[in-house]
């Protein structure tokens, strides 16, 4: 700490601007933190490792004071207007050429509305996403920052330094410009809204062939040690064994089912037909979230429909490994719907993601890291432009090796009515993607006949009318 002044500031002490700003100081940056919330200033410092310099100021206007220029400061605060009120409160407080980070889940659309207003003002302000959780931020979280370089440039060895490390390679990287790091970080939660919901239907498949809590705490233990090795598989084997505090049941069997969501995954399902790009999986995650709010119509609608008719007659062993191969399946098709749109994106909004980067930084840290994205990583070493990932040849074999157990998942939760959406959403489109010719050349014939929009030939180019014989 030079001139008795601070290397970072952090707006917002919750969750994870706490855990954030404890990390920062654990690598050796003098950190100064504010929040509007009075008990959560004064705990900061006493959260702190000993021998970091942590302070905690009840009024932003001595921690703006502390901070060396140019000033670098944070805020992770909750998205939408408390990201306007904490910019508003700052502008008489900042000078030309400081840096503020938004590391919270702001809309990119509000990003980019920031990053003009503030750099008419001088200021740097920069988007970027933070992925780990509260564990994360503490110890290491995957960021994703956008925007300004130059900014960038200031802010580099303090993030490359509290990030996650994969072989020693830091967790953070340029992910390209204006608005790229919340986009990249919006991609991320829909990838993650995607796998979750895979894993409630691997869950619930299982459950209905009988296995137990501990027996599925054992599966998902093994499975973590295999192909399918993640952060959210593993957190799962671990909440088969929770014991509730209140009962002498597992925590999970007294959990309701309704999921809540704070909007991300709906703003990539929104923001993909925008583009367009198809992420069929991250749709429906989030329509199943929207249907698991419906309790009340749910419960009527399993008495007349007789829920309890479903059945499922399997062998244990072989229905596992099916499961397995299936959640693979699908969990590849969810990154790589995912990767796609932000392949798009980058284009269409002129951002320059850099995907190779995107795939090496969620490798460690994040929610979605996962030993497949070791994978990916290599696949775009060879091919930086991919695309999409289905379309590199070693993914395509990992693919191909799992589709057989994916299709009699699929057709056996058909058969016994078990809903498995994600599952059944992952397999149609791959069977889409992957049909040279598809059915939708009557769409075009149907469209023309109705209202004259035109088609389009195989055998000769340019648009054509017909007078279909009615
Ligand atoms: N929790 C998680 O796992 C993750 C969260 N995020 C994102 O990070 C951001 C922060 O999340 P999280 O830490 O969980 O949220 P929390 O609610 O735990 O913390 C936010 C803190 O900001 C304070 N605050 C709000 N407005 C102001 C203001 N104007 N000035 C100073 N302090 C203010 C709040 O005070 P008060 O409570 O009094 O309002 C609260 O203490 C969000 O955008 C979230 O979506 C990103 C990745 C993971
Ligand atoms: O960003 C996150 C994880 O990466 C946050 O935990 C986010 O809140 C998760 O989304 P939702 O609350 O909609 O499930």
């Amino acid at each position: 700490m030079s001139n008795n002044l601070f290397d970072f500031g952090m707006i917002g002490l919750g969750v994870m601007g706490r855990n954030l700003l404890l990390n920062t100081a654990d690598h050796g940056f003098s950190v100064i933190g504010f929040d509007k919330d009075e008990t959560k200033t004064a705990a900061l410092e006493a959260a702190a490792t000993d021998g970091t310099t942590v302070k905690g100021v009840p009024d932003l206007a001595h921690m703006v004071q502390q901070l060396q220029s140019p000033r670098k400061l944070m805020m992770l605060v909750p998205a939408g207007k408390p990201v306007d009120d904490v910019i508003e409160s700052l502008l008489p407080l900042v000078e030309k050429g400081d840096v503020i980070i938004d590391g919270g889940n702001s809309h990119y659309t509000d990003t980019l509305r920031r990053v003009k207003y503030l750099r008419e003002k001088g200021i740097h302000f920069m988007g970027v996403g933070v992925s780990g959780g509260e564990q994360g931020a503490r110890t290491g979280p995957s960021i994703m920052p956008g925007g300004d370089v130059e900014a960038y440039g200031h802010v580099k060895p303090l993030l490359e330094a509290i990030s996650a490390k994969v072989n020693g390679e830091p967790c953070v990287a340029y992910l390209g410009k204006e608005g790229a790091g919340h986009y990249v970080k919006m991609v991320h939660n829909g990838i993650e809204y995607a796998i979750m919901q895979l894993i409630s239907e691997a869950y619930t498949l299982l459950k209905h062939a009988g296995l137990s809590n501990d027996e599925l705490h054992e599966t998902f233990k093994r499975w973590n040690e295999g192909a399918l090795q993640s952060f959210l598989v593993e957190i799962t084997a671990d909440i088969f064994l929770q014991n509730d505090d209140k009962t002498s049941a597992r925590l999970l069997d007294v959990i309701s089912d309704k999921a809540g969501s704070k909007g991300t995954g709906k703003w990539t399902s929104q923001d993909s037909m925008e583009l367009p790009v198809a992420v069929p999986v991250i749709d429906t995650a989030v329509a199943m979230r929207t249907i698991s709010g419906y309790k009340d119509e749910r419960v009527k609608a399993s008495a007349l429909y007789n829920e309890s008719g479903a059945s499922l007659t399997v062998s244990t062993e072989e229905w596992i490994k099916q499961v397995h191969d299936a959640l693979y399946f699908a969990t590849i098709l969810s990154y790589a719907q995912g990767l796609a749109m932000l392949y798009q994106a980058s284009k269409e909004l002129a951002m320059d993601i850099p995907l190779p980067e995107v795939v090496s930084v969620w490798r460690g840290g994040c929610i979605i890291r996962s030993t497949l994205l070791e994978t990916f990583t290599q696949a775009y070493k060879q091919s930086p432009d991919l695309s999409n990932i289905l379309l590199d040849s070693g993914v395509a074999s990992l693919v191909k090796s799992a589709e057989s157990n994916t299709r009699a998942i699929v057709a056996q939760a058909a058969l016994s009515g078990i809903p498995a959406a994600a599952f059944m959403s992952s397999l149609a489109y791959f069977d889409a993607y992957r049909t040279e010719r598809m059915a939708t050349n009557l769409i075009q014939a149907q469209r023309d006949y109705f209202g004259a929009h035109t088609y389009q030939r195989t055998d000769v180019s340019g648009s054509f009318h017909t007078e279909w014989n009615h």
